[in-house]
Parts: C-alpha cells; structure tokens; sequence
C-alpha cells in the first residue's frame, strides 16, 4: 500500500505525527507538503492529494488542516474518492470496515497528537469487511458514475 500525505498550515504537527508513525510501520508513503509555515489553501493539497488516489497512483491518502472539514470537503469532489474526517478510534475502525474509505481527514486544531496517532494507524491497518456494506459502496460508486 501507497499513501499521499498533505496538510496545509494547519496541520503541520500532526502530519509529522503521521509520518512518523508510517516510518515505524514500514509503509511506503509520499508527503507532498505543504513545506512551509507561511498560510496556504488546503484545496490546491486536498485536490493534489485526492487526484493521486483516485487514478490509484495512490491507494490511500492522509489530509490534516486545522479541522479536516476543509480538506474533506474538497477530497470528496474529486470522483472515486470516499474521504472521512475521523477524531475518534470507534469511526476509524468502522469507516475502513464499512466505508472502504481511501482518504483519511483529521483536524489539528480539534485532537491531539496522541489520539490522531491512534486514528491513522486503526485506519492504515483495518480492512474493508465487504458483504452487505460492499452493497452500499457499490451504490455510491453507480450514482457516481451516473451523476458525476
Ligand atoms: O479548511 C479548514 C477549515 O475547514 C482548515 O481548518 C484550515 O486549516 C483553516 O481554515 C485555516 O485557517 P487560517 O485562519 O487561515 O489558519
């Protein structure tokens, strides 16, 4: 598995936080900044990030700004990407498991460094359990398709 990572200023720490914890695991990832202090706009790394996803150059992607809104707003324009914004480990573990999500959103500004550890490896580890919630899935991906 490939995984983007980017944040904008907002997210800085807890993107390291996540780089760190991938170096650890042994998953190979790419960070694709943003690279300095000075504001940025989290669209230009959400889109950047989203796009790479969806033509699975990537098969997962991780986006932190100061609430992750931002970012998970602009991940789940791009088609083919199922982005969730997660500050809890329950919805991690559940939204690989239900949602086959293939872009993580976390907020800086609303959870600590320990806890957004936590939710990025729940979410890097658990599988998509298919079945009924594969179902489901597939229903969002034909109105995609149909309507994107
Ligand atoms: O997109 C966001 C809100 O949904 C992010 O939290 C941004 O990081 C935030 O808007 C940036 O705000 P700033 O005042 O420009 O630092």
């Amino acid at each position: 598995m490939k995984v983007a990572i980017a944040s904008d200023h907002g997210g800085i720490t807890i993107r390291k936080v996540i780089t760190s914890l991938m170096d650890e695991m042994n998953i190979d990832y790419v960070d694709l900044g943003c690279k300095c202090n000075t504001s940025v706009d989290y669209p230009d790394y959400a889109i950047l990030v989203a796009e790479k996803v969806a033509s699975r150059e990537f098969q997962r992607g991780i986006l932190i700004c100061g609430t992750g809104i931002g970012m998970s707003i602009a991940a789940n324009k791009v088609k083919g990407v199922r982005c969730a914004l997660v500050h809890d480990t329950f919805s991690a573990r559940a939204t690989r498991e239900h949602n086959d999500t293939n872009i993580l959103a976390i907020g800086e500004r609303v959870i600590g460094e320990g806890l957004a550890r936590d939710i990025a490896k729940i979410w890097l580890t658990t599988p998509f359990e298919g079945g009924r919630h594969a179902n489901r899935v597939n229903k969002i991906i034909a109105f995609e398709e149909t309507h994107g």
